[in-house]
């Protein structure tokens, strides 16, 4: 399966301090990339090295087999979405519609103006007087009329209402579904990304924290009720690491990653959700899965 996205060793430090560092990461062609992480994780550091804003203080970066910052043509092929989707505040929409013409060889202006006036936003108008949701709005339907192979969104759906919120992922899902394009979307809103997203990359302190298939890691995590158990006891078999425990007097609940089946009866297995998912990790920043042989023997990185 062909790469999109090959970060080997990055790194971006400000002054002393890294914004980025050793993130290595590999995101494979026609996945839709959940991109989370804690404010000041490196969210947004990462996404402007991949579309090339920035430039690499420590290894190397690689986006549709290129390097980012040295390639012009590159932007031909990519779309980007920054975050509170800052556009030319004295242009109106069908101003901003003309420049992506002449900008872009595939531009589809037919689809931007249609999405647009389906969503009622205001073509008369300046789009620095449009609202921060209508914005958004703009922007992406600007990024996809591109036809990108490789789509980036920094937290997109911040200003959107809940209703707005949804009606963009499922345009974002409906715009990108025929091309087979490639999306990293940055979020806080992880229930969102439930929905739309089949791979998850969380960043914490700088660094990859989890990285893979949504499919794989919900399949190799489960919540496991049962006994209260003692500090030191060991954890049943099946079990490779506790990633969080709460406990009641007479039960413990633990979130854990398995490393084969849950047999001890004394124990009731949960799904979990996305979101429970990543909120352990979160919650506990030593705790890391990343690609390598997994304990399933499943490749993560596919
Ligand atoms: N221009 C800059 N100068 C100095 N430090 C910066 C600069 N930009 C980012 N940083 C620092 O780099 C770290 C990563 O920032 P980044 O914006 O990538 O995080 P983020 O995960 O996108 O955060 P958020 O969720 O709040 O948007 C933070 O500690 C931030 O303070």
């Amino acid at each position: 399966m062909s790469t999109v996205l090959e970060t080997t060793g990055l790194g971006k430090r400000y002054g002393g301090t890294w914004a980025l560092r050793d993130c290595t990461l590999r995101l494979p062609a026609g996945r839709v990339a959940a991109l989370v992480g804690p404010n000041g994780a490196g969210k947004t550091t990462l996404l402007h090295l991949a579309v090339g804003l920035l430039r690499p203080d420590a290894g190397t970066v690689q986006v549709l087999g290129r390097t980012p910052a040295a390639d012009s043509g590159l932007l031909t092929r990519i779309g980007f979405v920054a975050q509170d989707s800052p556009l030319y505040p004295d242009f109106t929409v069908p101003d901003l519609l003309k420049m992506g013409q002449k900008l872009n060889q595939r531009w589809d202006s037919e689809f931007a103006s249609a999405r647009l006036e389906r969503l009622r936003i205001p073509f008369d108008r300046k789009v620095g007087k449009l609202s921060g949701g209508q914005r958004a709005q703009v922007a992406l339907a600007l990024a996809l009329a591109k036809r990108p192979e490789f789509l980036l969104l920094d937290e997109p759906v911040a200003s959107l209402d809940p209703l707005a919120r949804r009606e963009f992922l499922q345009a974002l899902m409906g715009g990108v579904a025929d091309d087979g394009t490639t999306v990293l979307l940055s979020s806080h809103l992880v229930a969102d990304l439930e929905r739309v997203c089949d791979y998850l990359i969380v960043l914490q302190e700088s660094r990859v924290q989890v990285l893979g298939s949504v499919d794989d890691l919900l399949a190799e995590h489960q919540v496991l009720i049962g006994p209260r158990r003692a500090a030191a006891q060991a954890s049943p078999a099946g079990v490779a690491s506790v990633i969080r425990e709460s406990h009641t007097d007479k039960q413990s609940t633990l979130l854990v990653r398995t490393n084969g089946p849950i047999l001890d009866p004394a124990w009731t297995t949960r799904d979990l959700s996305l979101e429970d998912l990543v909120l352990a990790y979160l919650a506990d920043p030593s705790a890391g899965v990343l690609p390598g042989p997994s304990p399933l023997g499943m490749d993560l990185t596919s």
